[in-house]
């Protein structure tokens, strides 16, 4: 299991108590591509943040790769997010000063396991994947929207993770662009085993994942 949350409860305490996430069990396989879908404000963004291990602040319990969250250092939750989780917003946040490739490999030059060389091959090789490496050193001002989100997956990837998480990854794109990212995120599912969780509007898309969780006030109904 890549991901398990057990009973997971929130409350925003301001302006008054509003219990925004309600029981949420939620497990997700290896290599299992599973998409959110629920109308605006049923909290699946804030289902993301914690499952994401960037909000703390809930009851419950969160495992990732079998590991309890819980307790975590914030230095210990940047190391396993920057390890384990890959994500992928609606908008790239790329450094637009930075060439394409220096974006992709940010994140490995964090986590300080590899050498510049490697992190550079490794960078282009995911680059390769996504069917950009020719736009490799092209600053990330000067690309299109499309590119600057297979750019924004390729940093996603850079350091193997076991998961990918995304937020509305498509929700920016034209749809043309959004139907090139899910062919993508579908044959990373497919092909690299990867386990994807992905928030989307979108059913015709949500439908070609393997399992839609559908939300409703901060409750998981299927
Ligand atoms: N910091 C906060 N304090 C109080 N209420 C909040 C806070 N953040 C979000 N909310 C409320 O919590 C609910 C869930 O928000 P959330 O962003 O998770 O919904 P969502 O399902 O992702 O919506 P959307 O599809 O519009 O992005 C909403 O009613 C929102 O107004």
């Amino acid at each position: 299991m890549v991901l398990e949350a057990k009973k997971i409860n929130k409350h925003f305490r301001k302006p008054v108590d509003f219990h925004v996430l309600k029981d949420i069990d939620l497990n997700i396989k290896n290599g299992e591509f599973v998409s959110i879908m629920g109308k605006s404000g049923c909290g699946k963004s804030t289902l993301l943040y914690i499952l994401s291990t960037m909000d703390t602040d809930y009851e419950g319990e969160l495992f990732i790769k079998g590991q309890k969250i819980s307790g975590k250092t914030r230095d210990e939750l940047s190391y396993i997010r920057n390890k384990h989780i890959g994500f992928v917003f609606q908008f790239h946040y790329l450094l637009s000063e930075f060439t394409v490739l220096e974006n992709v490999m940010l994140p490995a030059k964090k986590l300080g396991e590899k050498s510049l060389k490697e992190i550079e091959a490794d960078a282009m090789e995911k680059l390769r994947i996504l069917d950009i490496e020719g736009i490799a050193y092209n600053k990330a001002s000067n690309i299109s929207g499309g590119q600057k989100q297979r750019v924004a997956i390729a940093r996603a990837l850079i350091n193997n993770p076991s998961i990918i998480m995304g937020d509305e990854p498509t929700g920016n794109l034209d749809s043309h662009n959004a139907q090139n990212v899910f062919s993508i995120f579908k044959k990373l599912s497919v092909e690299q085993g990867l386990s994807l969780l992905i928030v989307t509007h979108d059913l015709d898309f949500a439908k070609k994942t393997d399992r839609i969780v559908e939300m409703l006030d901060g409750r998981i109904i299927s």
